[in-house]
């Protein structure tokens, strides 16, 4: 059987706000989520014994993330699971009853973005893995010397994101562009997007877990609403500010993690643009106004002041204590990325 790729994107919330809580114990949202071209690698490859076997790896690798975030390479920050509770390994498992496949599935999973960062990485790998099983699954039933499997359609990929997480439905549309969240994130609505739009993403080294976050978190009162960003995004960017971009997240992160609220101080002070945490953190990013910067420029001044933080403090206090686990902004490392709106779909290669 061929193997089926794909690289699955990351995400920033431009904006999001709580609306309730509700009875299951989700939150009521209205976000706003654009992909970004930072990118995990998947393939999915049908095999005759009825296992999962999914190997993950850091890309390029696991020691060299580990010397940007000033970490041991053992540090449980790096730490993806490769048994089922991943969400690969779960996207198979409803795959697999929903068709009726009884084989087995070879994955490889190369981590790009960050874990627990509010960029959806698992998330999007999920959505990726339920689109690439269904096409594996599409081809399967063609051939006459197979078991019979059921073909899985829209509606099916749509019911199986929605249990895999809140952030999942979002990741299935492989489309450009932004969207709005509404609902616990499952209620989508897209926007065209008319130019990409340049982004400087820092990850301070601490996941932080949603749940903790929401559980945290106060319902807002009044509530802002999505629609000034969607506006400002897709017809005036001139508009974009530091008053616009919102997350009602934001402060209850910097409260559970000060790492959160270190990056963003260490953003604004070396930017004017404006900057927000993404998700329930523990990422942040800076927007760039000028569309044709690149972001590498500020990029790399973060670099830099990184690598002077990183010295200052291994001169001071030794190298032992510069790697000691969990680490981070505080001792100098983060993951500092220059990344783009996604402006085109993501595609699925067989081979
Ligand atoms: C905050 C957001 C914003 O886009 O993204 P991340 O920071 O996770 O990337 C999402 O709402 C996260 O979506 P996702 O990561 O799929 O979360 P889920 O697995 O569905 O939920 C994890 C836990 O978060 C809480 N949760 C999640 C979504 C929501 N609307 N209300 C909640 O209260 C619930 O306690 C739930 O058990
Ligand atoms: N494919 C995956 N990639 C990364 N983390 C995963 C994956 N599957 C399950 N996880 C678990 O989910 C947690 C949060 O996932 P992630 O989507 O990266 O964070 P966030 O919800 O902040 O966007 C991780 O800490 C990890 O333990």
């Amino acid at each position: 059987m061929p193997t089926y790729r794909t690289s699955p994107p990351g995400k920033l919330n431009l904006f999001l706000e709580i609306l309730g809580k509700r009875d299951d114990g989700f939150h009521e949202l209205d976000t706003v989520m654009v992909a970004i071209d930072l990118r995990d690698e998947l393939s999915v490859r049908p095999i005759e014994p009825p296992e999962i076997s999914l190997s993950v790896d850091w890309l390029p690798s696991r020691s060299a993330i580990a010397d940007e975030l000033g970490v041991a390479s053992d540090a449980s920050v790096l730490d993806v699971p490769a048994d089922p509770s991943n969400l690969v390994h779960r996207a198979l498992d409803l795959v697999n009853q929903a068709s009726g496949y009884r084989g087995g599935w070879e994955v490889g999973l190369g981590k790009r973005i960050p874990a627990g960062a509010g960029m959806g990485g698992a998330s999007s790998d999920a959505a990726a893995t339920l689109r690439l099983a269904a096409a594996a699954i599409e081809d399967l039933a063609r051939s006459p010397a197979s078991d019979r499997v059921r073909t899985l359609h829209d509606a099916d990929l749509k019911s199986m994101a929605e249990q895999l997480g809140s952030d999942v439905p979002f990741f299935l549309n492989p489309t450009s562009g932004l969207a709005r969240a509404r609902g616990r994130g499952e209620k989508l609505q897209f926007f065209d997007l008319p130019r990409s739009h340049e982004f400087v993403v820092v990850y301070p080294g601490v996941a932080l877990s949603t749940a903790e976050v929401y559980r945290n978190c106060h319902v807002s009162d009044p509530v802002r609403t999505g629609d000034v960003v969607i506006d400002a995004f897709c017809n005036e960017p001139s508009t974009i500010s530091e008053k616009i971009l919102y997350n009602a997240l934001q402060s209850t992160a910097c409260g559970l993690s000060p790492q959160v609220g270190e990056a963003l101080h260490w953003l604004a002070d070396t930017s004017s643009n404006p900057c927000l945490m993404t998700g329930s953190g523990s990422a942040s990013f800076v927007w760039l106004a000028d569309p044709n910067d690149s972001g590498r420029t500020l990029a790399a001044d973060l670099v830099r002041t990184r690598d002077q933080r990183t010295n200052r403090l291994s001169e001071q206090s030794g190298p032992e204590a510069m790697i000691a686990e969990g680490s981070s902004v505080r001792s100098g490392g983060a993951l500092i990325r220059a990344v783009s709106t996604c402006m085109a779909a993501s595609e699925i290669l067989i081979a």
